[in-house]
């Protein structure tokens, strides 16, 4: 049985004077899954996310989290947008008292969970210091902590590891990974594609205000050619994309090719990507 939707976006539209941001923008994301958000600049991924968070409100279409209207489901959702949104004078722990009292925690519950938080993210160290004196790596970590704060059921990351080092990086992606095995819808939007796959992300793959494909990392590749690179015993290579690259090094060796080596890859979210540039 599908477990309702933690979030439910249909027929979106978003016009902003002649352009359609969105245009006809449909996704729902399970309890638990994390979804990655992918599309070239200008696709409508922050518009979207900014219509889930109810910053902004859409021309047509219906979106619910939780069964609820965005401004009724705030304190279930977590946000970090793409531009950092802190008070740089105040201290890290006094934004994340701020972000943690908006969403409802207080006392106890608010302070351990300040604690529990910056040491996951690696920001123990930043807690008194003030935002504007933190490293780019920081404060993008001290974003993703107030959105975490407060263990929320939506939890929507836009571009959130921009400028992190690798620990940063994957100290993120593996509370992301924790936070949705405890049933956290994720919407993850990114343009570094590994992440996705070490997240074992579902996709929705954006275009000019729509989503114009969905499913889960293997059946979308499924649909695509992958690759053989034949190299010949003079040192020349021939790189072959075609849908079954094993059939055609069977062909080949059967029309007489003799290769050094061979190389057969399969289709990657690269691909995926670029296959986008179709409907751009
Ligand atoms: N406030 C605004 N006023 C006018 N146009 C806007 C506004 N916000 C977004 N747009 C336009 O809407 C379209 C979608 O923008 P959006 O920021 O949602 O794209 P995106 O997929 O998040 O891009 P990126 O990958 O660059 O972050 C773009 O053409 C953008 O120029």
């Amino acid at each position: 049985m599908h477990s309702p939707a933690m979030l439910s976006a249909e027929d979106l539209i978003k016009r902003y004077g002649d352009r359609r941001a969105l245009d006809g923008f449909t996704l729902s994301i399970a309890p638990g899954e994390i979804c990655g958000l992918i599309g070239h600049n200008g696709a409508g991924k922050t518009t979207f996310v900014e219509i889930v968070t109810g910053l902004i409100r859409p021309d047509a279409g219906v979106v619910t989290v939780d069964g609820r209207t965005p401004a009724q489901a705030r304190d279930r959702i977590g946000l970090a947008p793409q531009e950092l949104a802190l008070y740089l004078p105040a201290t890290l722990r006094q934004n994340l008292r701020l972000f943690g009292g908006l969403a409802g925690l207080r006392g106890r519950s608010l302070r351990a969970a300040i604690t529990q938080t910056a040491e996951r993210l690696l920001l123990t160290d930043c807690l008194d210091r003030p935002v504007g004196l933190l490293s780019g790596g920081q404060r993008r970590r001290a974003q993703a902590a107030t959105a975490l704060l407060h263990r929320p059921r939506l939890l929507l990351l836009d571009e959130p590891t921009v400028g992190a080092d690798p620990e940063t990086r994957a100290a993120l992606l593996d509370l992301i990974k924790e936070v949705a095995a405890t049933g956290t819808a994720v919407c993850y939007t990114t343009h570094y594609l590994p992440e996705l796959v070490d997240l074992g992300a579902t996709l929705a793959l954006c275009s000019a205000g729509r989503v114009i494909a969905r499913g889960d990392q293997d059946s979308l590749l499924a649909g695509l050619p992958g690759h053989l690179d034949i190299t010949r015993p003079d040192g020349s290579v021939d790189q072959i994309t075609t849908p079954d690259p094993t059939a055609e090094l069977a062909r080949l060796l059967a029309a007489g090719v003799r290769p050094s080596a061979v190389d057969i890859r399969p289709a990657t979210l690269d691909d995926l990507y670029h296959s986008l540039a179709v409907t751009r």
